[in-house]
């Protein structure tokens, strides 16, 4: 890899497959999938269902190996990984949004955020700890349990969670599946601004083309391979080529 790649890529997976079951029953979910996504970067995932959405962000987040292909994060080649090597790389330098925010109850919104520092046996950055947490406009609900907040206000939680780490990568999927239409443009324009105010790298999957329209790029799946990618994409374009690719 040369030295300007290495530089700018948070991630790349070079013709990455992936092969659910053998024989006859076999299940190919991704099939030969390559993609750089540079730092800074903001990228939206579509395709049909089970088109491989799910298992592309896996794949790269390091939840799931490839069966064959490889993936880097930065400079770090996740192939040839221990489990133990790949849990403490997910803790440390990916961050995950989930459409269930996966907040735990019994903790408060400022514990709940910390975590993953906390998990780590580290302290948090006090300083990177309250610009999240004003990034995401939570200061004055950090001593509030998730139950006491809004959907839209959990979200963001996990998304402060997901940044506390100053992960290379934050993965998000379907981020906006719970919310309703407005908190969920809320929550995208927060994704957009952090990656603007941070520098944050964001990979998204996503079945909702306003959604996605909010990202720098789109790129396209179909049965496990990239169908096509869009620059600067609009919510218009984005439902065209989701109509052409087939059933969402
Ligand atoms: N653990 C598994 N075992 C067997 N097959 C699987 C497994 N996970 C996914 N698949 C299959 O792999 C293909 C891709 O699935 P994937 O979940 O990645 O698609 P997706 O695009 O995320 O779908 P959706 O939009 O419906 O969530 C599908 O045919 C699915 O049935």
């Amino acid at each position: 890899m040369s030295t300007i790649m290495t530089a700018t890529a948070a991630i790349s997976l070079s013709k990455v497959s992936k092969v659910y079951g053998s024989g006859p029953g076999a299940v190919t979910a991704l099939d030969g999938v390559s993609l750089t996504l540079s730092r800074g970067s903001f990228t939206a995932v579509m395709g049909p269902s089970g088109s491989g959405k799910s298992t592309f962000l896996h794949c790269a987040a390091g939840l799931d190996r490839p069966t064959s292909g490889s993936v880097r994060l930065g400079e770090t080649d996740l192939s040839g990984m221990s489990e133990n090597e790949l849990t403490e790389l997910r803790r440390t330098r990916v961050g995950f949004v989930f459409q269930a925010y996966n907040l735990v109850p019994s903790l408060t919104v400022r514990e709940n955020i910390q975590l993953p520092v906390l998990l780590g046996a580290g302290a948090p950055d006090a300083a990177w700890f309250a610009h999240v947490v004003e990034t995401v406009g939570l200061t004055d609900r950090l001593a509030h349990r998730p139950s006491e907040l809004s959907g839209g206000q959990q979200q963001r939680v996990a998304i402060a969670r997901a940044l506390v780490t100053r992960p290379d990568v934050v993965f998000a999927d379907e981020p906006t599946g719970a919310l309703d239409t407005r908190t969920g443009a809320q929550v995208l324009r927060l994704l957009r601004s952090v990656v603007e105010s941070t520098g944050q790298t964001v990979l998204m999957v996503t079945h909702d083309p306003a959604a996605a329209s909010v990202a720098d790029r789109v790129v396209f799946l179909a049965d496990g391979r990239l169908a096509g990618a869009l620059e600067a994409p609009t919510v218009k374009v984005v439902a065209e080529r989701m109509t052409r690719l087939g059933e969402w």
